[in-house]
């Protein structure tokens, strides 16, 4: 039943986009709480009996019931990208397909800007998806007799909307997608990562409060992929829509998440920022998963830094935020005589780096050790 896990290859980790700050103040995106997907005949009979409480492996030897999702509550914050990561089978499509209702949910509620989603009627749902979600796929979606910009207005389309805004609106996303010129082709006149910008600006078009993406590059040349990965972050930049996007890829989660919700057999495993997945790892399954990402591209000062051995200790050097990746802060820290100050958002110093402790993350991710593990 062991899946091999997949093992770190990419070297080339873009972290060093501003992270969106989580307000505590505003109110969730997106709130999901005790979702469960249990398929098989009776799953509703077994929602609070204590057949739930076994293993799925478990429950399907004695059922035949199958735990989908299990258990499954998170936030997502306006304007965040929010990634779920799991090997293949840990639930990942079930539950975007739950959040939307594209199928049922056996327990739980899932509220999209506040409107309780699993108390809605048919109509009520029709008129979310048409308006509040837009969702892009592994394989395109594209309807393959329309035009590019036919294709991108579609959902326009279907709301009803006039020929002429729905136009402008399409052209202004070919636009931004960056497929100017392309607008008269059919999808089968374009490369993979093109029709993905389609799907890119099909989605945006009709300006949707979240975003969900579920695999959309998994079909993609891996060259074409980073450019598209690289693509949501500057889309993300400009637009700054809340995301939810659907992976099995870390080093993709990684580059592309403010957070990361890491799922295993339905159930959540872990969730937090790149760094706190990289520097605190929930579990050994978490400690194995990412064993083999350079530590230095994705950890920030908060995790190498240490406390001043005195109050003006690092005072002549220049103050780096908590929030620098290690490897952008290596330079600074090197050239500096002594140690460096680390300051909070508010400024005040929290800690103090050094050339030792910049150079333990890197000797450390040379060597293949893991901080904490009692290698030295
Ligand atoms: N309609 C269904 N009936 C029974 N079992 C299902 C059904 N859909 C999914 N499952 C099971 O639920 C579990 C989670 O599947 P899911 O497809 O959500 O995983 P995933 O992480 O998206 O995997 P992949 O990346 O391979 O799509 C799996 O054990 C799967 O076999």
């Amino acid at each position: 039943m062991a899946q091999p896990l997949r093992r770190w290859t990419v070297t080339d980790l873009a972290v060093d986009r501003a992270r969106t700050p989580q307000s505590e103040a505003s109110s969730s995106a997106l709130s999901v709480r005790g979702l469960w997907k249990v398929f098989g005949p009776n799953a509703e009979k077994l929602v609070g009996t204590p057949d739930l409480e076994l293993s799925r492996q478990e429950l399907q030897a004695k059922s035949g019931h199958v735990i989908g999702v299990r258990d499954v509550s998170f936030d997502v914050a306006p304007g965040e990208v929010f990634v779920v990561m799991g090997l293949s089978g840990s639930g990942k499509s079930t539950l975007v397909r739950l959040v939307t209702r594209l199928i049922e949910p056996t327990a739980g509620t899932v509220l999209l800007g506040g409107d309780d989603l699993t108390a809605m009627g048919e109509e009520q749902l029709r008129e979310i998806r048409r308006r509040k979600v837009s969702m892009v796929f592994q394989h395109f979606g594209l309807l393959p007799h329309r035009k590019v910009i036919d294709n991108i207005a579609f959902g326009l389309e279907v709301r009803g909307e006039d020929k002429g805004p729905r136009r402008h609106r399409a052209q202004e996303m070919v636009d931004l997608v960056g497929l100017s010129g392309y607008e008269q082709n059919y999808p089968d006149q374009l490369s993979g990562g093109m029709q993905q910008r389609v799907g890119l600006a099909r989605a945006l078009a009709g300006d949707p409060a979240v975003l969900m993406f579920d695999e959309p590059f998994s079909a993609l040349d891996p060259l074409i992929r980073r450019d598209m990965q690289k693509e949501v972050i500057r889309l993300h930049h400009e637009v700054g829509k809340t995301m939810v996007f659907i992976t099995h890829d870390l080093d993709e989660a990684l580059k592309l998440g403010d957070r990361i919700l890491i799922m295993r057999d339905g159930a959540i495993v872990q969730v937090g920022a790149p760094d706190e997945i990289i520097g605190a790892p929930a579990d050994e399954y978490v400690r194995d998963f990412t064993a083999e990402v350079p530590k230095s591209h994705v950890l920030t000062l908060k995790w190498v830094m240490r406390e001043p051995g005195s109050a003006d200790e690092g005072a002549g050097a220049p103050a780096l935020p908590d929030t620098t990746v290690v490897r952008e802060a290596a330079r600074a820290v090197l050239a500096a005589d002594g140690p460096v100050r680390v300051v909070d958002s508010s400024g005040t110093v929290v800690g103090v780096v050094d050339d030792e402790d910049i150079l333990r993350v890197v000797v450390v991710e040379q060597h293949g050790d893991r901080p904490g593990s009692g290698a030295s």
